[in-house]
């Protein structure tokens, strides 16, 4: 079951904000939708999901990125889950890359997490599934996000590639298994062995991977966490070797913040709108 929590007039569309249960995570999430115009006058829209960072919820990427202007335009639909699961009764640890605002994206299996962080099937599979049952939308997807959520989308696209057409990406963390906010992270929701790291480390899968869908990534050159924690240079390595086409721009002077996402979000919409497009249709 939806709640309705709040509802937004936006740009001729409507921006919906909604609290149900999560199977995968076995406790309340909310959502997002930004539903286009073309939504609310009766045609299925194509569906954009996008992955925050650590720290978000949200409503970070809904009031920070100005990204429904293009989705109006667009005719997509955009979907902005929670970063991870929350509440009382869900466990969580005084750091900004582990607990609440930090899911990063996996299926936990160590204790305490392991109850309720399973961020990757509900991203997958669960929230897919609500928002095709109860919403304007088709079954033509992108995924896209920032940071961890950049992780997110990678690593998700790379396993998936049949559930989408395209992937980007701001200022990923594209080798988890290879940055301090990663292993903290894994060691906690994976454990030691990191033979489990690797299925969900961006890097590690492109390697093994029979294809890689249309990618574009941009990285800030200023960006504070470049490239200790973002290392997008690797993947894209690891995508020439494979001769697969990986768009990487490196934007000269901008940070981590979603001054430098709302900067480039537009060119983002347009790169999945492409490759939207071509289901539409059908
Ligand atoms: N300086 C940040 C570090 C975390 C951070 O930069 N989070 C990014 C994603 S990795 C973000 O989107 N933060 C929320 C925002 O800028 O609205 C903090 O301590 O909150």
């Amino acid at each position: 079951m939806l709640t309705l929590l709040n509802e937004y007039k936006h740009f001729n569309g409507a921006h919906r904000r909604y609290r149900h249960f999560s199977q995968s995570n076995q406790c309340d999430m909310i959502f997002a939708i930004y539903l286009p115009p073309r939504a609310l006058s009766g045609s299925r829209v194509p569906v954009l999901y996008w992955l925050s960072g650590l720290t978000c919820t949200d409503e970070n990427f809904a009031t920070k990125a100005g990204a429904q202007r293009y989705a109006a335009e667009h005719g997509i639909a955009i979907v902005m889950p929670d970063t991870s699961p929350r509440g009382d009764d869900v466990p969580n640890q005084n750091a900004i890359n582990i607990g609440h605002g930090a899911g990063f994206y996996v299926n936990a299996t160590q204790e305490p997490w392991a109850k309720n962080y399973h961020m990757y099937d509900y991203i997958v599979n669960e929230l897919p599934d609500l928002i095709e049952q109860n919403f304007p939308v088709n079954q033509t997807r992108s995924i896209a996000g920032h940071s961890m959520g950049g992780h997110g989308a990678l690593q998700i696209a790379i396993k998936n590639p049949e559930r989408y057409q395209s992937v980007s990406a701001f200022a990923p963390i594209v080798s988890p298994s290879d940055s301090a906010w990663g292993q903290a992270a894994f060691r906690e929701y994976l454990g030691k062995d990191t033979a489990a790291w690797k299925t969900y480390d961006s890097v590690t899968l492109l390697r093994e991977a029979e294809t890689l869908l249309p990618c574009k990534i941009d990285q800030g050159t200023a960006d504070e966490f470049y490239p200790r924690e973002l290392q997008p240079e690797k993947l894209a390595q690891v995508a020439a070797e494979r001769g697969f086409a990986l768009e990487l721009n490196m934007r000269e002077g901008y940070d981590h913040s979603y001054y430098f996402v709302s900067t480039f979000i537009g060119e983002h919409i347009a790169f999945h709108a492409k490759y939207l497009a071509v289901l539409q249709k059908v």
